[in-house]
């Protein structure tokens, strides 16, 4: 955004001719069912930012980078609030479980940052390697070759467990089996679109059904920050780093502070969503696939990879930030104005919302040669900047899991594709489909067969074709 730009007076922003009566849950609940292809659209009808109502600009869009740094780099006037529409009632477990960074600003977002980052350095993740391993191996010795795997649920589990491991050290099935049911719940009555329209504690609804859920989850959770603290916290998992975390002053997370850390932390949804997709365009585009089994063989010879070779794999590397540009779990972020301000030539009021996507950023022609070919091979040539490639977010609340993610999701495919190469069944249908995460529907079902084997892209169905370029 240039001074020159910035010192004009406003003028009224881009956007649609108003339909009266059609109000912004109406709108909201079409751009929650695809977001993806409902930014697309935006952006190819009215550029780089606009609004849905340019005379009262309160619903605003902004795809461009010049724009996005602007929102990350002033954190105080674009604020993150992630569940303000869902209106949770301050005094419930569904409040502190979502309670953590991602709802908060200015200091208390710098301290929580402070006590939590030193969990999740590039260097400290290492130590939940051998965890993901085995984990990951554990659940790959129930696959047979010849099966056909839902492949949702299976990496789901394979995730979800070494959450369970990496995040609170527990491996008791019971334990095991009722957090993982509760979340599942809970995942999915939270991200139903009636619990957004209709955030009511009425009988049958699926906003009671969320708040009963988050009520035993929060049970669990401190069930297991007591033992933590009784037992003197000295595990290498992530709650019992979050336990002994100390600020300069002293202080240390209350159980409340604990409770909504530790939530988020567990959540490891964008990374199966990643994996789900990854398995796919390498289905789609064997040449890739085949140079990434030799690489990852060639490397780990037959293992699952040891620190040194997690930094030995480009290809593998490529191939999953490729798949994140496409395919960004995360396809919707949103900040909130807390005063108005200038937003280049625009004016925006206090309170509005601000919708970002890191699907459409990432297909700008400006910046991606060739934008919807799956090609990992790019980024030995293209070095887009903080504010084109966004996967994790940028600025004061990127990922703070990035290195975890990165290392979860390398492992989990350098075990697998050394004992198996899954194939799509022929004529599935996969669409876009938003869950917490942008995910492949219909569980995506692939079928085993022996790693090496050489296989063609399986014809399928489905609005996945608008994403990326298939065969
Ligand atoms: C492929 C995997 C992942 C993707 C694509 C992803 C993406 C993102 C994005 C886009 C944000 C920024 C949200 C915003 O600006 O509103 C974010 C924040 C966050 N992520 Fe991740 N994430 C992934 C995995 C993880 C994992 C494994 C963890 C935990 C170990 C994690 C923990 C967090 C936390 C705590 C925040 C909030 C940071 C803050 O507000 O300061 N993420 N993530």
């Amino acid at each position: 955004m240039s001074n020159t730009a910035a010192a004009q007076a406003p003028v009224q922003l881009p956007g649609p001719v108003q339909i009266p009566l059609v109000g912004w849950r109406t709108r909201g609940l079409r751009m929650l069912g695809d977001p993806a292809e409902y930014f697309m659209r935006q952006y190819a009808h009215h550029g780089q930012v606009s609004a849905w109502k340019p005379r009262n600009p309160r619903h605003v869009f902004a795809f461009g980078p010049e724009y996005l740094k602007r929102i990350f780099t002033e954190p105080e006037v674009f604020v993150a609030d992630s569940f303000r529409e869902v209106r949770i009632p301050e005094q419930s477990s569904f409040y502190r479980l979502t309670n953590g960074l991602l709802r908060r600003n200015g200091d208390p977002h710098r301290r929580h940052r402070r006590l939590m980052q030193p969990a999740f350095t590039a260097r400290r993740v290492l130590v939940h390697r051998e965890n993901v391993a085995d984990v990951t191996e554990r659940c790959l010795s129930e696959w047979r070759t010849g099966d056909v795997v839902p492949m949702h649920d299976a990496l789901a589990r394979i995730i979800m467990l070494t959450a369970m491991r990496t995040v609170f050290d527990i491996d008791a099935p019971e334990r095991i089996e009722r957090l993982q049911g509760l979340i599942s719940r809970l995942l999915r009555v939270a991200a139903a679109p009636l619990t957004l329209l209709l955030p009511y504690d009425l009988p049958g609804s699926t906003f009671r059904a969320a708040l009963r859920t988050c009520e035993q989850i929060e049970a669990l959770l401190l069930e297991m920050i007591r033992d933590r603290r009784a037992d003197g916290a000295t595990g290498r998992d992530v709650l019992t780093s979050l336990v002994n975390a100390e600020d300069e002053d002293g202080s240390r997370l209350s159980e409340a502070e604990l409770v909504g850390e530790a939530y988020t932390a567990f959540c490891h949804d964008s990374s199966t969503a990643t994996l789900m997709w990854t398995l796919l365009l390498l289905d789609q585009h064997p040449d890739v696939m085949n140079d990434v089994v030799d690489e990852v063989t060639s490397v780990c010879g037959g293992g699952p990879p040891d620190d040194d070779q997690l930094g030995k794999l480009p290809l593998l590397d490529a191939v999953l930030k490729e798949t994140l540009r496409l395919l960004p779990p995360a396809p919707m972020l949103i900040r909130y104005t807390s005063r108005p301000t200038r937003f280049g030539r625009y004016e925006l009021p206090s309170g509005a919302m601000v919708f970002f996507s890191s699907y459409v950023t990432h297909r700008l022609e400006e910046t991606y040669r060739d934008p919807l070919r799956f090609d990992p091979g790019r980024w030995e040539r293209e070095s887009p900047s903080t504010y084109e490639y966004l996967p994790f977010g940028a600025g004061a609340h990127n990922c703070v899991g990035r290195h975890f993610a990165m290392l979860e999701m390398k492992t989990v495919l350098a075990v697998l594709l050394q004992k198996f190469r899954p194939a799509l069944v022929p004529d599935s249908r996969v669409d876009r489909a938003m869950r917490v995460s942008l995910v492949p529907s219909h569980g995506l079902p692939m079928r085993l067969h022996p790693p090496g084997t050489g296989t063609s892209p399986a014809p399928l169905r489905g609005n996945i074709r608008d994403s990326v370029r298939l065969p």
